[in-house]
Order: C-alpha cells, then structure tokens, then sequence
C-alpha cells in the first residue's frame, strides 16, 4: 500500500511524499524560469512506482514545462533557469555526471500530437533499439512485438510492419510512438495530453492502454480532460501559478478536495 497518501485525511497537512522504497521520483524545491520569468515555483512531491500520476490545472500552471523538465528537455533552452532537485530513483538528474541520452531512455515521453517517424512502422519502434545496442535481428523482432503488442497495436499492424508509419490512423500513431518509448524499457512514461488530439474511441483504448502499462512502468499524464484523469488515474496533482496546490488519490482530490481552489477547478468554475 502507498501508505502516507492513502491514509491522508482532510483535516492534516497536504501530504506530497511516499516512503523512499515507493519513489519512482522526487521532487524537491524544484522551481524554473523562463528569462527570469517563474514557470514552477518550489515544488516539492514524489510520484509512485507502477502507478498513474495525473498532474491537472489551468492552461499555463507549467504542467508541461516541468514534464520537460523531468526529461531535461530545458537543456538547450538558454533562458532557462532552475533550482533544487529532482531525483529518479533516487539519483539526481541534474548532477554533471548524469548521462542525458540515457536518463531519456530511462524516462519516456509522449507529446499531444502524434510524432512518428517518416518511415515504416517497424523501423518507428527498431529506432531507439537501433541506437542502443546491435541485436541479432530475431531478438529485435521479438521485442518490436513485445513493444506493439504492450501498446496494443501489434493485432491492427502485424500483416503490415513495413508499411509507411504515416498510413496509420491518428490513434494508431499515437499507439505507435508509444511502443516506440516502450521498445528501449523506460521506468517512467511522460505523457503530455496524449490523447487530445484523438477521436473519442482512439482517447478510450489510449485511456485503457494507460491503466494496463501500470503494471510495467510508472506513468505521468497530463491532461485537461476531468474525467479522464479520474478515469485513469490513481493520484493527482492540482497545479496552479507554478505552483503545486493539492495532491492526493485521485479519489480524494475529485470527491473531497481539501481546498476551494481544486474544487472550483475540477467543477469548472477555474478554467
Ligand atoms: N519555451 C518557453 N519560453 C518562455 N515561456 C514559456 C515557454 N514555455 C512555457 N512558457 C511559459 O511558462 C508558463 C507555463 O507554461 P506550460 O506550457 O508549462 O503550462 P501548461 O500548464 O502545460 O499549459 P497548457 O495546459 O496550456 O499546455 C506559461 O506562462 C508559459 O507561457
């Protein structure tokens, strides 16, 4: 059991971390501006393993920058300054002996409109494989498999590998890039709005292939979409201004909020 989030009850503090053997990752007066301009301002939680992490708040709360900021993706942005830590398994990321290639094999990530390579759907998922190691191409097939099939695409796709990525649906793409992070075996999958530019059938499968990579990885999901988060995922942050104002389960945050602020958001009274 994740013990300290479970067990909150509404009249203590807000309770952001997990035991240490729980951590995936840690988050620590972490805050980031953009040509001195604050995006996330002290922010401090920890995300658990093998669960689904929904981070929620209104357009411009710096949701996506600190996903990006996870995967280091402020790297080559200049005017970007932060400060405090942010640990995955318990190691800083941004300490200088990080290797940066291999923290974004570690941590995955999926943006809102689907991005797949142009070129075939089996050379999609080989391309992280392909950079990593040289494998005998039958131990390459069989993880291009087990990749399509975790992303639950491997039935729609399998009599057609070596057909054009970009013939596929807009769902089926974003299942695609999807098992094209799986491929190399991140511990974490960022995942920025995944399903906002699909059709309502392609959100539900990408919905439901979230909940069943729990059991494989540790899951991030920003979104917009209330019931999604509530759909799928098993605690919630609520940010606003940079800053982080609740966190909880999922359950507690959407039934029982602590402060008026997350109600007023989640009813729709905050856009
Ligand atoms: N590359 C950038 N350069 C300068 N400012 C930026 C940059 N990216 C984001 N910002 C600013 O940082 C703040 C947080 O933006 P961010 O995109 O992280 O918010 P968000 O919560 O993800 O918003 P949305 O839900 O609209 O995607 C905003 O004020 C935004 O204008």
């Amino acid at each position: 059991m994740l013990a300290s989030l479970d067990s909150a009850n509404a009249s203590q503090a807000p309770v952001t971390h997990f035991a240490a053997e729980q951590r995936a990752l840690s988050i620590e007066g972490f805050s980031l501006a953009y040509a001195g301009k604050p995006a996330l301002r002290e922010l401090t939680l920890s995300v658990p393993r093998h669960r689904v992490t929904a981070f929620i708040g209104p357009s411009g709360c710096g949701k996506s920058t600190l996903l990006r900021a996870i995967n280091r993706l402020h790297d080559l942005n200049e005017s970007v300054e932060h400060s405090g830590q942010i640990e995955l398994e318990g190691q800083d990321i941004y300490a200088p002996k990080t290797n940066v290639t291999e923290l974004r094999r570690r941590v995955g990530m999926v943006f809102q409109t689907p991005n797949p390579f142009p070129m075939s759907i089996y050379e999609n998922v080989a391309f992280g494989l392909r950079l990593q190691h040289r494998l005998p191409k039958r131990q390459r097939d069989d993880i291009i498999e087990w990749a399509l099939t975790s992303a639950a695409l491997w039935d729609e796709v399998k009599d057609r590998l070596h057909r054009s990525a970009w013939q596929l649906s807009g769902g089926q793409q974003q299942r695609l890039v999807i098992a094209r992070t799986l491929a190399v075996q991140p511990g974490v999958l960022l995942l920025d709005e995944p399903a906002s530019a699909l059709d309502p059938i392609s959100t539900l499968k990408i919905e439901e292939l979230i909940r069943n990579l729990k059991s494989q990885l540790t899951l991030i999901l920003v979104t917009h979409n209330m019931q999604q988060a509530a759909r799928v995922s098993d605690y919630t942050a609520f940010m606003h201004s940079g800053e982080l104002v609740e966190y909880g389960t999922t359950d507690q945050v959407f039934t029982n909020p602590r402060l008026q602020r997350t109600e007023n958001y989640i009813t729709g009274r905050m856009t």
